[in-house]
Order: structure tokens, then C-alpha cells, then sequence
């Protein structure tokens, strides 16, 4: 097996469409600044901007190879008549070295993408040269723990097999645990809830094959001391709203260095 190419542990933050160009300029700007030597990070940083926005960033990161830089989302095919869709290849040559597959909020109408749908776009994005970042997770709450537990591993293994299905064997993959009502609420989901549902999908992936690069994060209303109460059954974290403000995520990279 070859040795992993992921570090051990990553955080990153999806910038969603909250963002608009200068402000995306800044704190990116303000990331670079907080990495930069003689800062010494081993742990994986990367940012999702908004499509516009990558070209610009990726000249922004040219001197900061520690930020990886991604994208929230990508077309299958690398080219013709899809107008209006983003090409997984252009993503390559503009500098991305991740996509951001199959979030909640492309799971969901408008846009309704099946297993199949982003299983075909993680296959797309590995083809390219990038690192798949699958976002899984259960659609609702359980009030009873164990019940809860069962219910996000039953919803997440498919989403989990269909990749694991479509992608070489050798390939690196991150997924991204987010339950869903845990998105875009006040606090992130229980540690107890998360770390059950990561090990047993940790277990999935074991059973399946021996894949040394793969990651699972934790996201969903994650922000400074989260990861405390994570670390020993997760991989990191995939922040949104609470990382907008660089501080925060520089709190957060600070927790997961320091742990
Ligand atoms: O992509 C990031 C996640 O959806 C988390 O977003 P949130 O922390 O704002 O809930």
C-alpha cells in the first residue's frame, strides 16, 4: 500500500456563498498571513471559496502551499455542453487540490444529487489529479441516542459505499460527517452522537478494504472547543458560519495543533 498523502489531521472552512470578491480576498489574505513561517502547521488547512473567487486565491495562496484550496462543488465530465456547470479539469488548472462533493445543501432541492450523482463526481475529481471531500450525513434527529446513532449509520453507509465503489483504491478521500439538523444550528451535534457514528463508519470503510488515505471530519456548527471534545475519534473538522470570522479559525487550527 502506498503511504498516505493526507496529513492526520485537516481543517477547513466552506465559505458557502456568504462571501462576496474583497472580502473573500481578505481573509484569505489573513489566513495566508497566520500560516505563513515562521508559523510551522502541520495540520491540513483548506478553504472552499466561491468559483469566481478561485483564480484570484490561487494566486493569493501561491506562497502558502500550506493552504490547499478547494472547491464547493464540480461538474462530472471535464467538458461540453453543460452550460453554466464548473469543469473538474478547470478546477485542476486554476490550483484547486480538493472539491467539496455532495453537501447537504446540494443533496436537498433545488438540486437533489443522488449517491450516484456525487459518487460519479468524486470518480471525476480523482481522475483530475484532486481529492474528493464527501460530505454524508442523516437527514433527521433522534432524541434517543442509540436510536439516533443507528439511524445516521444506515443514511451514511450508502453514501460512503457509492464513493468507496467509484474511487481507485489508491485514491486519498475525505468525508465529511455533517448531520445534517446539525447544519446552520446554534450548537454542533453531541460528542457521544458524532464519535459513535465515525467509528462505526471507520469500521464500514475497514471492512470494505484497506484504503490508508482516508479521512472523516466532523461538520455542522462547529467552532472554537469543538474539537476537544472530538479528537479522539475524528480527523478533524469542516467549519462554516463560526470560521467566517479568521479569528475563530485560527482558534480552531490552533486547538487541533496544540492537541
Ligand atoms: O460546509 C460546512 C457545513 O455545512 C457547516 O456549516 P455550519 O458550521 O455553518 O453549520
Amino acid at each position: 500500500m502506498k503511504p498516505p498523502i493526507l496529513p492526520k489531521r485537516l481543517v477547513g472552512v466552506n465559505l458557502k456563498m456568504y462571501f462576496d470578491a474583497p472580502s473573500t480576498t481578505a481573509y484569505i489574505t489573513a489566513i495566508a498571513k497566520f500560516v505563513a513561517p515562521p508559523a510551522s502547521i502541520s495540520t491540513g488547512i483548506f478553504i472552499l471559496p466561491s468559483y469566481p473567487c478561485l483564480a484570484s486565491a490561487s494566486d493569493l495562496l501561491d506562497m502558502t502551499p500550506q493552504v490547499i484550496l478547494g472547491a464547493q462543488n464540480c461538474h462530472a465530465e471535464d467538458s461540453g455542453a453543460y452550460t453554466g456547470e464548473i469543469s473538474p479539469l478547470m478546477l485542476k488548472q486554476v490550483g484547486c487540490r480538493i472539491v467539496c462533493l455532495g453537501h447537504a445543501e446540494r443533496r436537498r432541492a433545488p438540486f437533489n444529487e443522488t449517491d450516484e450523482v456525487v459518487a460519479t463526481k468524486a470518480e471525476a475529481v480523482v481522475r483530475n489529479g484532486m481529492i474528493p471531500l464527501v460530505c454524508i450525513g442523516e437527514k433527521s434527529r433522534s432524541g434517543i441516542m442509540s436510536e439516533g446513532v443507528g439511524i445516521a449509520v444506515r443514511e451514511c453507509s450508502p453514501q460512503v459505499m457509492s464513493v468507496l465503489r467509484a474511487v481507485p483504491g489508491d485514491a486519498p478521500i475525505i468525508f465529511a460527517y455533517e448531520p445534517v439538523w446539525a447544519i446552520g444550528a446554534q450548537e454542533p451535534a453531541s460528542a457521544d452522537h458524532v464519535l459513535a457514528v465515525v467509528k462505526s463508519l471507520k469500521q464500514l470503510i475497514g471492512t470494505v478494504e484497506e484504503r490508508a488515505d482516508v479521512r472523516i471530519l466532523y461538520g455542522g456548527s462547529a467552532k472554537p472547543g469543538t474539537w476537544g471534545t472530538l479528537k479522539e475519534g475524528v480527523d478533524g473538522l469542516f467549519l462554516g458560519r463560526f470560521a467566517h470570522d479568521v479569528g475563530n479559525f485560527e482558534r480552531v487550527v490552533r486547538e487541533v495543533e496544540e492537541s
